[in-house]
């Protein structure tokens, strides 16, 4: 199994070319199911996740080619099964939104339930509830969503009464099939859904008001083909703005996306970074200084991501004052703290907030992670660290972020993956 080893570096200086979102790519895709003409899907970033939902695209009868590193073709003439098996689903929670294209298209589904993951329990009673308003009979047997509904799914109002990133995108691409017209309360405003509904209203769907918490779906019969480039990783770019700032070095990402982060950017600033923006690009510079530390706490978009958490948590552990980072989205999203503490931060767990005393010396250690951005941040935390930190279990980093040595390298960082 691949590790990273990790030796303390310089200040990280120069640029990155920042890929695309994975968190955008992965519900692009899905829209293939929707249409019987061939889409194509650029700036596609090469990610464990991407080659889980091909594989599961293809499953489900889509032909697939990939004419370039980040070009993704799909064809979903024909379909030859409507079942996610669990063997996919529970590699990738993602795996629930091919459930409203299905369900769409073909009037059935079956759906290995994702149950829950080291961050926490992640249910889909949202999905499951928005489709049974659309028309949509539901039953969960033997660990399997098992959904089907006579002719098309029907329009309906449909009231969340929580933000859900996953069920707001998995009712958008069922109700641009519906009969009638859908309106989604309350829906999630993240970036990636703004993405989504740009791809749909380029396949010939009708979404308005996608980024506002209140979107409408007017159901169309048909759906064709889309030629989608990808929206910039924001959490990739925040993560290496972050690692910028833990080594007080000056990073310029490049093919990004700064209207995405602003929450970020405003946290980065208050740590003492200087910020710096162009249309596609955010420079990072730390000026040699030690960051400050800060308050966060994570909220639905626009809020502070829950995917930036982890790496802000380790930021704080290096920076100057007591620094509270609060988690609301997830549960159980603190799995890097031990970890960190193995490595000599001075950081406490007091109920969904980490409170971390600030100026921890950092010690090399083996580390793990149990989740992608946890793992981003022990590596951030090995960048800074005396000594060779090991970070195992990099499959969660590989599902998430492309190339991620080469780039960090690219910048300075001494780091090597290394099989054993
Ligand atoms: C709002 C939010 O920040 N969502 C994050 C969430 O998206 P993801 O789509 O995975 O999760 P949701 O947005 O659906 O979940 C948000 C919250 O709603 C709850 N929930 C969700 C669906 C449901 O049917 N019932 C229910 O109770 C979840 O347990 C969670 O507490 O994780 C992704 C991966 O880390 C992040 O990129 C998203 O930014
Ligand atoms: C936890 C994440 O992804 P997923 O929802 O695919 O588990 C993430 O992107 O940080």
């Amino acid at each position: 199994m691949d590790k990273l080893v990790i030796k303390k570096s310089p200040p990280l200086e120069g640029s990155v070319r920042i890929s695309g979102a994975k968190n955008a790519a992965l519900p692009l895709l899905m829209t293939s199911l929707l249409t019987r003409e061939a889409c194509r899907y650029t700036n596609v970033p090469q990610l464990r996740d991407i080659n889980t939902t091909v594989s599961l695209l293809q499953e489900l009868g889509v032909s697939v080619a990939r004419p370039a590193a980040n070009d993704v073709l799909l064809d979903a003439h024909e379909l030859s099964s409507v079942t996610a098996p669990y063997e996919l689903v529970r590699t990738m929670r993602a795996s629930i939104l091919v459930l409203g294209p299905l369900l769409a298209r073909e009037g059935k589904a079956n759906v290995s339930l994702p149950g829950g993951c080291a961050i926490g329990a992640r249910p889909v009673n949202l999905h499951l509830d928005g489709l049974e308003r659309m028309g949509a009979t539901i039953e969960v047997d033997e660990g399997y969503i098992r959904a089907h509904v006579d002719g098309r799914l029907k329009g309906a109002r449909i009231f969340m009464d929580m933000v859900s990133v996953g069920a707001t995108e998995n009712l958008m691409m069922a109700a641009a099939l519906a009969e009638g017209t859908t309106v989604l309360e309350n829906a999630a405003r993240e970036p990636e859904i703004v993405d989504l509904a740009n791809c749909l209203n380029q396949m010939g769907a009708k979404v308005s008001g996608a980024g506002t918490d209140n979107i409408t779906i007017v159901g169309v019969s048909e759906l064709s083909a889309c030629d989608y480039n990808v929206l910039p990783d924001r959490i990739e770019t925040g993560t290496f703005l972050v690692a910028a700032a833990a080594t007080g070095g000056k990073v310029r990402c490049t093919h990004a996306a700064p209207d995405t982060l602003d929450a970020v950017l405003d946290k980065l600033a208050q740590a003492g970074a200087t910020i710096t923006l162009g249309d596609d690009w955010i420079e990072l510079d730390m000026q040699g200084n030690k960051p400050q530390a800060v308050r966060v706490k994570t909220a639905p978009h626009p809020g502070f991501p829950t995917d930036m958490q982890a790496q802000f948590v380790t930021l704080n552990c290096l920076a100057e004052g007591t620094g509270v980072i609060t988690e609301t989205i997830f549960e159980n999203r603190f799995m890097h703290v031990p970890e960190l503490q193995r490595m000599g931060a001075e950081i406490a767990l007091e109920g969904n907030s980490a409170v971390s005393k600030g100026c921890s010396v950092l010690k090399g250690a083996p580390v793990m992670a149990t989740d992608l951005r946890a793992s981003a941040s022990l590596v951030i935390a090995g960048l800074v660290a005396e000594g060779e930190t090991h970070v195992n279990r990099i499959y969660h980093l590989d599902r998430g972020y492309e190339a991620i040595e080469e780039k960090l390298r690219g910048l300075g960082a001494n780091i090597e993956r290394v099989q054993e």
